[in-house]
């Protein structure tokens, strides 16, 4: 990952003039998809936030792919909802539909690469196939986004030529070209070392702040599902068991998110998804006798040194802290080790005093990084109506949604 992205040297008051961008919102409500008589998951009600980074998780055949599929609208959920920027992408005309995708990038598991093309034609494949740009123009975006994925230098390779890594982030670089506004990881870890991965997750979590776009990531890797996502979801047995912001999950006693995210055998997920009820009662029964020790949360990575900051840390602080008294308390706790005393005070003179809460008795630990802060919109704040968690309510328009400043990149309305 190189150190510094284009503009080098630029502060977000340098550049008054550059566009302030941010990812859409998706909507997710009461999703149905089912393939002749299976049934492949029901009612799938959740948010993705705008510019946050959300993991969804499940046991290999629950439905994830066909999730991410249902999103760009390759496949047809019988029932419910997706809405991005105000339009149902499961009940759209063509050319609505057309439009919606060029929000999206996806990054496919094997990077999807034309095994004859060097990298520098496939990353530029979208351009020149979806837009009008120069060849000068073309490589300047090409260029610009090998950088951002640390593959300046390796434009001649062939995919045969490179490592698995080096796929994954050519793949990465190509569905960043059109400046996407969400982007779909399809299990960016499949066939990576550890350490790959590492560096990847790493890699996701820079991008993340320097585009500011929403990224939904469908994986198996546990590692990464405890330290990159600001939410998580689940789908087990045709449903979404669990949806919220990192901290639920990962103190969830919930046995069938425990028995995942410990990679454990024990649980309720067996060996082709659903176990025997006797065998996993008794199962649980012998881990509950077990000292388990309590469950610890590893922290989320933050951004590398010399990049800005994620606009989401804060947008989703903020977000999460409205409704932080309906979580459960280990949830409740987490969260408050990560927020500064000064937005403690500060949420205290908007919903009141926190002091009976179990969450307020936690001693926090240092605060969020304050790095010079990335150029994000003005996000108007909205105090919840009723008692469902945020991330399963319809959400109100925010003031400067659909912009967000881009450090690299053409400018929206560009030439394409
Ligand atoms: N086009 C299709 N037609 C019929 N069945 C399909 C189709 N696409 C997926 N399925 C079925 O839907 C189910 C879920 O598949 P999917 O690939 O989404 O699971 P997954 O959770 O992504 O699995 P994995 O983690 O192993 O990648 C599987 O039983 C699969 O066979």
């Amino acid at each position: 990952m190189p150190g510094s992205p284009s503009g080098e040297g630029e502060t977000p008051g340098d550049d008054e003039d550059a566009e302030v961008l941010m990812g859409v919102e998706v909507v997710v409500d009461g999703l149905s998809k089912s393939f002749g008589s299976q049934t492949i998951w029901r009612d799938v009600t959740l948010t993705l936030p705008a510019g946050e980074i959300s993991v969804l998780l499940g046991p290999s055949g629950t439905g994830k792919s066909v999730f991410l599929k249902s999103l760009v609208g390759l496949l047809k959920p019988e029932q419910g909802r997706v809405l991005i920027n105000g339009v149902d992408v499961c009940d759209c005309s063509e050319s609505q539909l057309y439009e919606i995708r060029k929000l999206f990038g996806v990054l496919f598991q094997d990077g999807a690469l034309f095994g004859s093309m060097n990298l520098f034609d496939n990353i530029a494949f979208p351009l020149r196939e979806h837009t009008r740009k120069s060849e000068s123009q073309v490589r300047e975006v090409v260029l610009e986004k090998m950088e951002m994925v640390g593959l300046l230098g390796a434009e001649e390779k062939l995919p045969g030529e490179i490592s698995g890594g080096m796929r994954k982030r050519a793949g990465l670089a190509r569905a960043l070209v059109l400046d996407p506004e969400i982007i779909l990881f399809d299990e960016p870890d499949s066939g990576l070392d550890p350490v790959r991965t590492a560096y990847l997750n790493q890699l996701i979590v820079d991008l993340n702040a320097q585009i500011d776009a929403t990224f939904l990531i469908v994986t198996h890797d546990i590692g990464t599902a405890r330290t990159v996502p600001d939410n998580i979801g689940m789908l087990f047995r045709r449903n979404l068991v669990m949806y919220g912001p990192r901290e639920v999950l990962l103190t969830s006693t919930e046995p069938v998110v425990e028995q995942f995210l410990n990679g454990r055998r024990q649980g309720p997920i067996g060996m082709s998804e659903e176990k025997d009820a006797g065998q996993m009662a008794a199962e649980l029964a012998e881990l509950r006798g077990a000292d388990k020790g309590v469950p610890h949360i590893i922290p989320q990575l933050e951004v590398s040194p010399g990049l800005p900051e994620r606009s989401a840390v804060r947008r989703r602080q903020a977000r999460v802290m409205r409704d932080i008294g309906k979580l459960a308390p280990a949830a409740q706790q987490e969260i408050m080790k990560t927020i500064h005393p000064q937005d403690i005070a500060r949420t205290e003179s908007m919903h009141g005093s926190l002091t009976d809460t179990d969450a307020a008795q936690v001693p926090r630990k240092a605060p969020l990084p304050h790095r010079k802060p990335s150029p994000r919109p003005r996000v108007q704040e909205h105090v919840p109506a009723g008692g469902e968690p945020a991330w399963t309510r319809e959400p109100e328009p925010e003031a400067g949604a659909g912009q967000r400043r881009r450090w690299f990149g053409r400018k929206r309305g560009g030439e394409q």
